[in-house]
């Protein structure tokens, strides 16, 4: 998978040469190309903003710079042979909210290309515009206001990039995750078996993976009930 990042701080993604990410780069399992958005500016002072039509506080980027590095990058060879468009991202608090099911759908694909915003926000005419070069996608990671898309950007980099083939070591660690099976995750527990007058439950000493794997399961539905009713069905939310 190829990722470019558009970004005015792009020092911001330095991050993503540690870890799992870092040795996915290394072994050419993920393409990622962090770039200034300033690079695709002509003026002395490298200007990416202006004043917003109709008024109000706050400054806009302006659609040029965005425009002229959207051709290059939606025009970089991505790894797949076939000339399948990138999927354009903008992380947005209003666009569609990010969960796992988009992690997963958005890792599956060839190219991405994440633009970030500053200020008061893009110019509405480089969606527009960006719809000719690929699939546009406005994401939010929560009802909340960042100061930008970059801290949202590496949030999702890391839920899609765990999910490539070959990045996470033992592909199983992904299944039993929270939200993975639409449940939170059941509790965790290591050696020492008792830790400042604290046991670990006995079940999990028992070696019966049948009752272990139940009572798994009815600490998932403990915890959702209790922390996101919401992601339970409707008939399973009343605490028993
Ligand atoms: N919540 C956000 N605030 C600003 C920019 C991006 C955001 N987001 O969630 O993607």
């Amino acid at each position: 998978m190829r990722i470019d990042v558009l970004s005015i701080f792009p020092s911001y993604f330095d991050g993503l040469t540690l870890s799992l990410l870092g040795k996915a780069r290394d072994a050419g399992i993920l393409d990622l190309h962090v770039r200034d958005l300033r690079d695709w500016t002509s003026d002395r002072h490298r200007t990416v903003d202006d004043t917003p039509y109709g008024g109000g506080a706050g400054m806009v980027m302006k659609p040029e710079p965005w425009g002229l590095a959207l051709d290059e990058l939606a025009a970089a060879p991505s790894a797949s042979a076939d000339a399948s468009r990138p999927t354009i991202i903008f992380p947005s608090p209003a666009g569609e909210v990010f969960t796992q099911a988009t992690a997963r759908e958005l890792s599956s694909r060839q190219h991405l290309i994440f633009g970030c915003g500053r200020y008061e926000g893009i110019d509405e005419r480089v969606f527009e515009y960006a719809a000719d070069l690929g699939e546009v996608r406005l994401i939010s990671l929560g009802d909340y206001v960042l100061n930008g898309g970059e801290v949202a950007t590496m949030a999702m980099i890391e839920a899609i990039g765990r999910l490539i083939p070959g990045v996470v070591g033992n592909p199983e660690s992904l299944v039993e995750e929270s939200h993975e099976d639409g449940l939170l995750e059941y509790p965790s527990y290591t050696k020492p078996s008792s830790w400042r007058d604290r046991a670990v439950p006995d079940v999990l000493l028992s070696g019966n993976h049948a009752v272990i794997a139940s009572w798994r399961r009815d600490q998932q539905l403990e915890r959702t009930r209790r922390r996101r009713p919401d992601l339970l069905p409707e008939e399973d939310r009343s605490e028993s």
